[in-house]
């Protein structure tokens, strides 16, 4: 339909125009020039114009510094293993605060009620997001560490087992709970942590981490930054499915 139109515009403009003025010498030659003129932009605007690439996803600039900031640690804390360091981003306070204002950002003015940071990584981003957006925090802790009743959760790790708990009542049924982490490796984790709030009854909203895999991307219940995760090629790991 755009293509059809534009080659009708460049037919009418090719047209010869009559102005019924007699032509001789000079003025022969002012309007052959001006005929040849015209015709040099209608040709220009009969040539078809390349359409546009679709409008390119925007990259958030702050993510290539925030990348940057993230040591890959090849066999720590043990052989195979390439740990993702976060505690260079931490020491680059415009870096750490593009961070958290990516997470805030996105979920400002979203109802969230409380945001749970899973220990220990989770402690770091959770509480200045829960700050900027209005939420409470919660801790949600490894074992032996809350003095008050919980509940626990057990899951598997990329290297070992671990339990998160929480405290029974920090939680109201039915609010809306953000879930904060720094990685997400294969995700057991955070849906240890999701079957954790939801045995409490909160609406858990999404799941946020600055690092992760690829095959997390079309997760509906994880929005992970994507960093670093193409360093992680040559660990095979299989996602937990919540
Ligand atoms: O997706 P997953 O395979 O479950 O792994 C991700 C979890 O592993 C790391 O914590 P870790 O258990 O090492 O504890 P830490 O923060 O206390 O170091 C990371 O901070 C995540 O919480
Ligand atoms: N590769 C990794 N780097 C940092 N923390 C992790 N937790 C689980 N896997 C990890």
């Amino acid at each position: 339909m755009g293509e059809e139109a534009n080659c009708n515009v460049a037919m009418e403009s090719a047209a010869p125009k009559e102005n019924g003025h007699t032509t001789g010498g000079a003025a022969a030659e002012a309007k052959a020039a001006a005929a040849l003129a015209e015709i040099a932009v209608t040709d220009a605007a009969a040539v078809p114009k390349p359409t546009p690439p679709p409008a390119a996803v925007a990259v958030d600039p702050r993510l290539q510094g925030i990348s940057d900031a993230i040591r890959v640690v090849p066999h720590f804390p043990k052989q195979g293993i390439m740990f993702n360091d976060i505690t260079p981003l931490l020491l680059r306070p415009g870096v750490f605060k593009d961070a958290v204002d990516i997470f805030v950002e996105r979920y400002r003015g979203m109802a969230i009620a409380a945001v749970a940071g899973i220990e220990a990584r989770g402690f770091i981003f959770g509480p200045a997001i829960a700050l900027a957006i209005g939420a409470k925090f919660i801790p949600l802790r490894k074992p032996k560490k809350l003095p008050g009743e919980v509940i626990s959760e057990t899951y598997v790790l990329e290297y070992g087992t671990d339990c998160l708990q929480m405290h029974v009542g920090a939680i109201e049924p039915g609010e809306r709970v953000l879930i904060v982490d720094d990685l997400v490796a294969t995700g057991g984790t955070l849906c240890a942590a999701i079957r954790l709030l939801e045995r409490a009854g909160a609406d858990v909203v999404e799941c946020a981490c600055l690092i992760g895999l690829p095959k997390f991307k079309e997760c509906t219940w994880l929005h992970s930054l994507q960093i670093a995760s193409e360093r992680w090629t040559d660990i095979d790991k299989s996602a937990v499915h919540y």
